[in-house]
Parts: C-alpha cells; sequence; structure tokens
C-alpha cells in the first residue's frame, strides 16, 4: 500500500480551481518530489496531505487514513515541517524540542535527534539566534520528533547558502536510510534531480508529469545537443541521415546537431570516416531544467 495517495485532488479558492485534478502515489521509502513553478498548487496539494486544508473534491489518504477525518493518527504518522512564523524567536531549541515531543504520543528521544542534526550545542539558543541553515535542522528535527513514518518538507532550503543547501540534502537522504518516507516540495532542479527517486511536476493546478529524473529529462525534446567546427566541410545529406535527429543547423560554418546519444555516436563515426577533425565540439545534454520548462507553460 502507498504511503501516501492523493486522487484527483480538487480545490477552488473563490471560484478559482488552484489545484485542479491532482492525483498521484507515494511508496514507502521514496524521496517524492513536488515540483512546479510558483502559484502551481503545490503547497495547496501538500497540506490537503497534511489536513490543514479540506479538499473540494478527491481523496486524501496517509497510510489509508483520512488526513481531515482522522486527523489525530495522521499526526502520528506524518511529520510536517513547520513555517518559520510559527516559532516564537524567545523560544530555545531545547525548549522548541521538548514542546513539540509533548505534543506526540509516542515521540522520538529528542535527544540523539539533535545531536544527528547538530543541534546539540544550540540547545540552550533562541530560536530568533540561529542562522538560517540551523533554523532547518531544527524544523527537520521537529518533523521527526514524532517519530513519523513520513515527513512532508516544504521549500525546506530556499534561502539557503549553497554549503547549508547541501548539508541539508544530506540530512534528507539520511532520513531516507533511516526508513522515512519523504514529499519534498522544491524549485530547485538540482535539488530535485539530486535527491528525489520520482518527481510530479505540477503545473496549473495539474500533474503535468510524473517520472524519475532521468525519466522527465528522456522526455524533453531534442535530449543531448552536439556541436562543431567541421575541419572540411561535411555533407549536409550525410549529416540529415543521422539516426534521431531532431534538429540540424549550419550556421557561420558551424554545425549544431540535437538529437539522442545515438545521434552524437553516429556523429563520430561519421567524422572517422570522413577524417574530417570537429575542432570546439562541444556536447551538452539537456537538464532537469530544460525538461522543467517544456513541461510547465510559461506564465505571461
Ligand atoms: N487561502 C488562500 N486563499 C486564496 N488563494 C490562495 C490561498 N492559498 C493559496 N492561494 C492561491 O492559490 C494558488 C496556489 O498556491 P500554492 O501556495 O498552492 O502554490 P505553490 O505551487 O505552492 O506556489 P509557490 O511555489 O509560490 O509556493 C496561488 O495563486 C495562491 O495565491
Amino acid at each position: 500500500m502507498p504511503v501516501i495517495e492523493v486522487t484527483d485532488l480538487r480545490k477552488s479558492y473563490g471560484g478559482r480551481p488552484v489545484v485542479d485534478g491532482v492525483s498521484f502515489a507515494v511508496e514507502e521509502g521514496e524521496i517524492f518530489g513536488v515540483l512546479g513553478p510558483n502559484g502551481a498548487g503545490k503547497t495547496t496539494t501538500v497540506e490537503c496531505v497534511e489536513g490543514l486544508r479540506v479538499p473540494d473534491a478527491g481523496r486524501v489518504r496517509v497510510t489509508g487514513l483520512d488526513p481531515v477525518a482522522d486527523h489525530r493518527r495522521v499526526a502520528e504518522v506524518l511529520g510536517a515541517q513547520l513555517q518559520q512564523s510559527e516559532l516564537q524567536a524567545k523560544l530555545t531549541v531545547r525548549e522548541a524540542l521538548e514542546l513539540y515531543a509533548a505534543l506526540h504520543p509516542k515521540p522520538a528521544d529528542w535527544r540523539p535527534l539533535a545531536e544527528r542534526l547538530g543541534l546539540g550545542p544550540m540547545l540552550s539558543t533562541r530560536f530568533g539566534k540561529l542562522s538560517g541553515g540551523q533554523k532547518q535542522r531544527l524544523f527537520i528535527a521537529l518533523a521527526l520528533v514524532g517519530d513519523p513514518r513520513v515527513v512532508v518538507l516544504d521549500e525546506l532550503t530556499t534561502g539557503l547558502d549553497p554549503r547549508a543547501r547541501r548539508e541539508t540534502w544530506q540530512l534528507i537522504e539520511d532520513i531516507r536510510a533511516g526508513g522515512v518516507t519523504v514529499l519534498l516540495v522544491t524549485h530547485f532542479m538540482e535539488e530535485a534531480q539530486r535527491l528525489c527517486d520520482r518527481i510530479a511536476v505540477i503545473d496549473r493546478g495539474r500533474v503535468a508529469a510524473l517520472d524519475t529524473p532521468a525519466g522527465l529529462i528522456r522526455r524533453s525534446a531534442g535530449a543531448t545537443v552536439i556541436s562543431f567546427t567541421p575541419s572540411a566541410p561535411l555533407e549536409e545529406a550525410d549529416l540529415r541521415a543521422l539516426p534521431e535527429l531532431a534538429s540540424a543547423d549550419f550556421k557561420d560554418g558551424r554545425v549544431t546537431l540535437s538529437g539522442t546519444d545515438e545521434t552524437v555516436n553516429a556523429v563520430v563515426t561519421l567524422l572517422a570516416r570522413t577524417r574530417v577533425t570537429a575542432h570546439q565540439l562541444r556536447v551538452t545534454d539537456t537538464t532537469l531544467d530544460d525538461a522543467f520548462l517544456d513541461l510547465t507553460e510559461a506564465t505571461a
């Protein structure tokens, strides 16, 4: 049974649908990403999973439970990351951990958890004095203090510097290694590509694609681009006959082709056969960024 099941979820605000038939299922042990442009409906979707919002229609289940009707039991299995505004600046790290542990019937021992997250030396520090990265580590600790089976992390690394972001990624991998399923909302392609087993790309309230990061990249048109300046003219017909060629462009003596790995291999073979040297050879792969832009419509 999937840990999270969302089926045909719908939610409107003031008659405007912001979640318009979203479906996905998250399997036990996955890091599942929810990716999409601003205002796509990601937070609304995960807040329905957390039971913080009531869907207009559709079905949400967390370990088989309804997050609205079974809110208490869902809170025992699902750890949600707090938003910054939900903690008082004067609360110390220790007080926050004790407070949140007390809210759960079977909390984890928060001391080793705090140590594992590098919060040990700052237990007496007030929340307001923590750096951005330290705050995020505390939020992760608070999400895990109830010993959940699944955690929802929404925009966890926004505003962090590259080092703190990488440390947070390591923590997310550690959480999964500890057997907890992760639902991760993110804007960062690199983060999604590095961490997620599967990603639902949400655009305008709908699932535009659901696949592994590699699968999403493969779907994107012209997966690989090869460009070079040949040492001697090549037959255009030979180039146009290359396998899996998506596009070909010849400008100012430079050849730019897009296709797949097979196209690239065939170009290399053609160059060797015709004894032509490729100067300033560049091969670039489609990134998740490109796939994302392909899959989501530009908003004017
Ligand atoms: N309580 C609310 N009342 C009215 N409109 C809302 C409410 N909450 C969200 N919205 C609107 O619903 C749309 C989807 O918001 P949501 O926060 O789910 O998107 P998101 O994909 O998480 O965006 P972002 O990446 O910017 O956080 C947005 O246009 C937002 O302004």
